[in-house]
């Protein structure tokens, strides 16, 4: 439908990077210049320069990168995580991206959010909000090889005041799960947010949805529990997850070898994902 812009299919590049890097990491890319090492600070591409090392120190253990789009427009940097987004389709091909913008709006605003996430910095997918209905969705759905990942139960405790609320007799995140599940993913491009921080729900929402890719952020700085997330949310074939953990990786250390740092922790979460993982039938 939008012929030119897309750089690789969603769905299938994610099964082959959990199948070929052995990987459910996702690793958060969550640019905070107060914590960057002495060496940046002041520099004008410090928020490139910090993300683009992580990402060369580690690429081979992940199954997809997820850049936070309020870290880079909070200062004025959108033309750094353009580059950024170039940066790993040209160095890591095979890797996913998928912005974390979290949208929400009527259907002509969507479309514009669009234009944005998928041609202008080239994402492969996208979160967004799927409180304002299925028409909101579609224009993320128009890019037909692009991953569209809904919050469903998200990771933080307020995520209760709405999400649990009983809606004839389900909760609301419930429904979200069931509704993207058996209406809204029929091109198969759908994925669903559920927060680490809540293993029942997580497997919850893999009962309602079969084999559905789950982005699970809340591991590592919201402590949430890998085991659990795992055991909780992994399919019969032993991936189905992209389990984001940001700050614990990516602020491992403050120092000049802050991307070693971050090498040998994102190491030890992808070892400890994969320890809990069923290993394929
Ligand atoms: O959509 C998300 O990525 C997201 C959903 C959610 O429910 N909770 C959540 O923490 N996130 C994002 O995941 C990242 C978590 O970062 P850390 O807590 O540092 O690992 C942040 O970029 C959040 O914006």
């Amino acid at each position: 439908m939008h012929p030119g812009i897309a750089l690789m299919n969603f769905m299938p590049t994610l099964s082959a990077a959990w199948r070929d890097r052995n990987s459910l990491l996702c690793v958060g890319l969550d640019p905070d210049p107060t914590r960057f090492p002495a060496h940046l600070k002041g520099r004008p591409d410090a928020i490139f320069e910090f993300c683009s090392v992580i990402v060369d120190a580690t690429a081979d253990l992940v199954c997809c990168f997820k850049p936070q789009i309020a870290y880079f427009a909070a200062r004025r940097a959108e033309d750094q995580l353009e580059a950024l987004i170039a940066h790993i389709h040209e160095k890591h091909p095979g890797t996913p991206v998928i912005l974390d913008a979290k949208r929400g709006d009527i259907g002509s605003t969507a479309e514009q959010y669009a234009i944005e996430a998928f041609e202008r910095f080239k994402a492969d997918a996208i979160t967004v909000n799927p409180y304002l209905g299925r028409d909101s969705i579609e224009p993320y759905l128009a890019y037909r090889d692009k991953g569209v990942i809904l919050l469903c139960r998200t990771s933080n405790p307020g995520g209760s005041d709405l999400q649990f609320l009983d809606v004839g007799g389900e909760k609301l995140y419930e429904r979200v799960a069931r509704l993207v599940d058996t209406l809204w993913n029929q091109s198969g491009q759908c994925a669903l947010v559920v927060g680490a921080t809540f293993p029942a729900e997580i497997a919850q929402v893999r009962a309602l949805t079969g084999n559905m890719p789950l982005l699970v952020p809340g591991i590592g700085a919201q402590g949430g529990d890998i085991e659990s997330t795992v055991r909780a949310g992994c399919t019969p074939s032993g991936d189905g997850l992209m389990i984001n953990s940001s700050r614990a990786i990516l602020y491992a250390q403050d120092g000049e070898d802050y991307a070693a740092a971050a090498r040998r922790v994102a190491q030890a979460t992808r070892d400890a994902i994969n320890r809990y993982r069923r290993q394929p039938a």
